[in-house]
């Protein structure tokens, strides 16, 4: 059905096995152009989901000892014959293996293409493929478990489930359209209206969902600001248990903006550490409080950090006033020495923590309470067991809820059911692109350039 793509399937560098991998209708041919196997069995005579021991030669030219997996389709990640030459890991060998392949007949894989085809083959559907990206990217235990189980196909059954609840209704409306007689004034039947309901809640549910799921795979971008010399910076390598960021006594020390990720309970912490924000003639200070300033707006949490040693300076109200009120946890540093400062003022800000940065004093709580911070609002763990993670699938939902908001309107408003034919059809189409049954040459472009080589 398609040509043969071959690509090295692991990163490049040196490794201990390296692995130069094969799909297609000619994949066992060229290998008998190359591999020789040290039974001598010919390689048509190989038995399927076997690996074998032997040499690669160009020619006469021996170029590694390898191990070939050998497997013939269906029953094969792409559906299709795969071969997979273990060599040794190195830049030199892959790459020679992989240019000899090419030079036999097989042609270089673009990115996600092997996956792209175990899709197009219906190994896979489109949310399992993309899940297939998304381990690979994976950066916290959690982020990667939500997408296992998408791998698994818990999206796609659940995706399944609502398109045969809207079938049923479809087949319903057609079979009274198709009868007039039959009673074409006739409320929907309950268990169909349920139907209805449940596909909205259900999409309702996922769509919900989406803010969770994005904020395990791609983080919270959480900014650290205040006036100088506050702690930002102390507190930035307190949290990372490491002198990331320099800090002295000298106000105007952190001048660019210093990103470093941690895990937060699997929830990824994109802490980003400031300038401090003040008035000065510096003209590359004020580049970082511009950034400073560009990032309170930006960021999905700030951490508002404030010195409780000293009284309170027109600069710290100058930073309150430009904070969002929604986004900001107070951090009240510097609590090992003497407390000076009076928080009133600062009334934006509806939490305050206390620590100590250099002390080392309250940070665990500050932990948990950024975290309590990031879920409240969340849909629960235990009752919420799918989580989407891709605006893809939150935009299809949306059309999915609406398209049966309007049927239910239709219903309600007692008007004939024929009105219900295109909202039906948008329904059953919004789910089937979710899952890629309806889908573009350029969706699957976009969807799987994002992939690596050999994927
Ligand atoms: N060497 C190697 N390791 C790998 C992969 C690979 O392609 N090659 N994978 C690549 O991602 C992952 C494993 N995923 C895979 C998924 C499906 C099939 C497969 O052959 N599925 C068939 C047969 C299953 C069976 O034997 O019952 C099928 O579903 O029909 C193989 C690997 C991770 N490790
Ligand atoms: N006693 C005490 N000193 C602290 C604490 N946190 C920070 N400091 C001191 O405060 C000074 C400034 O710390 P930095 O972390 O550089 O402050 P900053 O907010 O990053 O300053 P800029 O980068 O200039 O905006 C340093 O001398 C730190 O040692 C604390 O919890 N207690
Ligand atoms: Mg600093």
């Amino acid at each position: 059905m398609f040509d043969t793509i071959a690509a090295i399937s692991t990163p490049r560098g040196e490794g201990g096995i390296g692995i130069v991998r094969m799909s297609g209708d000619d994949s066992i041919k060229i290998l008998s152009k190359v591999f020789r196997a040290k039974s001598e069995k010919k390689v048509e005579d190989l038995k399927s989901h076997t690996i074998n021991y032997g040499h690669i030669y160009d020619g006469e030219v021996l170029l590694d000892e390898v191990m070939v997996s050998f497997l013939k389709g269906p029953k094969t990640y792409t559906r299709e014959d795969i071969v997979e030459i273990n060599c040794h890991g190195g830049y030199l060998i892959t790459e020679k293996i992989l240019e000899l392949l090419l030079k036999k007949g097989a042609r270089i894989a673009e990115q996600g293409e092997f996956t792209r085809r175990a899709f197009l083959n219906g190994r896979l559907d489109l949310t399992q493929a993309e899940a297939v990206m998304d381990i690979i990217h994976g950066k916290t235990d959690k982020s990667i478990s939500l997408s296992l189980n998408q791998l698994r196909g818990d999206l796609k059954n659940q995706i399944g489930i609502l398109k045969k609840m809207i079938l049923d209704v479809a087949a319903h409306v057609n079979v009274v359209l198709d009868y007039p007689e039959e009673g074409i004034d006739d409320p929907l039947p309950d268990n169909l209206m349920d139907n209805l309901l449940e596909v909205l809640k259900s999409s309702d549910v996922l769509i919900a969902s989406y803010d969770k799921g994005k904020m395990i795979k791609e983080g919270v971008k959480t900014a650290i600001v205040g006036k100088p010399n506050v702690g930002k910076s102390s507190l930035l390598n307190t949290i990372l248990k490491e002198e990331r960021a320099i800090v002295t006594h000298i106000a105007g020390t952190t001048r660019d903006i210093i990103e470093e990720v941690i895990n937060l309970k699997g929830i990824p912490l994109i802490l980003v550490d400031t300038a401090g924000i003040r008035t000065t003639d510096d003209v590359i200070e004020n580049i970082g409080v511009k950034k400073s300033e560009d990032l309170i707006d930006k960021a999905d949490l700030v951490l508002f950090v404030v010195d409780g040693s000293r009284e309170l300076e027109e600069e710290d109200i100058k930073v309150h006033d430009q904070l969002n009120a929604d986004k900001v946890i107070g951090i009240l540093n510097k609590i090992d020495m003497e407390r000076k400062l009076d928080l009133t003022p600062l009334n934006k800000v509806g939490k305050w923590i206390e620590i100590s940065a250099t002390e080392n004093l309250g940070i665990s709580n500050m932990e948990d309470e950024i975290y309590k911070y990031i879920i409240s609002g969340q849909v629960e763990d235990s009752s919420q067991k799918l989580i989407i993670t891709n605006v893809r699938h939150k935009s299809a939902l949306e059309k999915t809820k609406q398209a049966v908001e309007n049927i239910l309107e239709t219903i309600n408003m007692g008007l004939p059911m024929d009105l219900m034919a295109v909202d039906l059809k948008e329904a059953l189409d919004s789910l089937s692109e979710v899952t890629g049954e309806i889908s573009t040459e350029d969706l699957l472009d976009h969807v799987f350039s994002n992939f690596c080589v050999g994927k």
